[in-house]
C-alpha cells in the first residue's frame, strides 16, 4: 500500500484564549490523505476546519499528537504546497501575468521562463488575452481563475482549499468547481478542501471528512465512489448523489445542531 502523503494522527491544537485559560480548536485528529487524492472536509460553522488546514501547512504546530507530509513531521511549511483560500490572494497591485509569474520568481525561475509558464497556465484556466488586465478589471469568477493559475503554476504536490468558492455566485461557483476538477485531474495533486457546502463536497472528493462540532474531530469518514470526469451540475441531479448526500447529511447534521445549541447557549 502507497504510504500516505499527509498524515495526522491524535493531532491536537489549543489556544490561549482572552480570559487565560485555554481553547482546544482541534482534538486528537487522525485523518490521512494518499498522493493524488481529493479530500473534502466539512464541518459546522467554527469547528475546527481552517485550524486543521493550518496544521497542514505548518503555520501552526501541533500541541499534542503529530502531523507529517511525505513521512516527515512538520516543522515549517512543507515543500510543493499550494493555497487557496476565500479572500483572494492576488495582489492588486500587478497585472494578471504579474501576479501568476509571481510564484515561480519567488521560487528563484528566471523571469522570463516564469513569465512564459504564466503564459500557458493564464491560459489554460481560460483567461488567455487578459494577462495585461488588473484584478480591479476582473469579475469575481475571474479572480478565482487567475488564484486558480497563480496557485497551479507552480505545480503543487498538495493543495490546501479552505472555502475557495465560497464567496461566488451559485452559477460561478458551479463552473470554478467544474474547472478545478479539469486541471486538477491531470496534476497528480492531494487535495484538502474546506467547505460549508455538503453538495461541493461530494461532487468533487474522492473522500469527505465529517467534523464534529467544536473542538474538531474526525466523526465520519465516507469515500465518494462517483466517476470521473465529473460534471457537477449533471451530477447533483443523479440518484447516487442523492443518495450519497443523505447518507453524509445524516451524519454531518447532529454536528450541525449541537454547534448551534452551543452557539445559542454562548449567547444566552
Ligand atoms: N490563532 C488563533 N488564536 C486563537 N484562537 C483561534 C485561532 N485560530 C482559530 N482559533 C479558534 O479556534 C476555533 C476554530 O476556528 P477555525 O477557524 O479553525 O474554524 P472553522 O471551522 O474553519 O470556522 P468557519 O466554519 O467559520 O470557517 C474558533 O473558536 C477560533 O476562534
Amino acid at each position: 500500500m502507497v504510504p500516505p502523503l499527509i498524515e495526522l494522527t491524535g493531532a491536537t491544537k489549543r489556544f490561549p484564549s482572552g480570559s487565560g485559560s485555554v481553547h482546544t480548536a482541534v482534538r486528537d485528529l487522525t485523518m490521512t490523505v494518499q498522493p493524488g487524492e481529493f479530500v473534502a472536509v466539512v464541518g459546522p460553522t467554527g469547528c475546527g476546519k481552517s485550524t486543521t488546514l493550518s496544521l497542514v501547512s505548518g503555520l501552526q504546530p501541533p500541541s499534542a499528537g503529530r502531523v507529517q507530509v511525505n513521512g516527515e513531521d512538520v516543522k515549517s511549511i512543507p515543500d510543493g504546497v499550494g493555497y487557496m483560500f476565500q479572500t483572494d490572494a492576488v495582489m492588486p497591485w500587478r497585472s494578471v501575468l504579474e501576479n501568476v509569474a509571481s510564484g515561480p520568481r519567488f521560487r528563484g525561475v528566471p523571469k522570463a521562463e516564469a513569465r512564459a509558464q504564466a503564459v500557458d497556465w493564464i491560459a489554460r484556466v481560460g483567461l488567455a488575452g487578459f494577462e495585461k488586465y488588473y484584478p480591479h478589471q476582473l469579475s469575481g469568477g475571474m479572480r478565482k481563475r487567475v488564484a486558480l493559475a497563480q496557485t497551479l503554476v507552480t505545480k503543487p504536490k498538495i493543495m490546501l482549499m479552505d472555502e475557495p468558492f465560497s464567496a461566488l455566485d451559485v452559477q460561478t461557483r458551479a463552473l470554478m468547481q467544474d474547472e478545478l476538477l479539469r486541471l486538477w485531474s491531470g496534476s497528480g495533486a492531494a487535495v484538502i478542501f474546506v467547505t460549508h457546502d455538503l453538495d461541493e463536497a461530494i461532487a468533487l472528493a474522492d473522500k469527505v471528512v465529517v467534523l464534529t462540532s467544536s473542538p474538531a474531530t474526525v466523526k465520519d469518514v465516507f469515500e465518494i465512489p462517483l466517476e470521473r470526469p465529473r460534471k457537477v451540475e449533471e451530477l447533483r441531479l443523479t440518484e447516487e448523489f442523492r443518495k450519497l448526500y443523505a447518507d453524509i447529511w445524516e451524519s454531518l447534521r447532529s454536528e450541525v445542531d449541537k454547534a448551534r445549541e452551543k452557539g445559542a447557549s454562548n449567547v444566552a
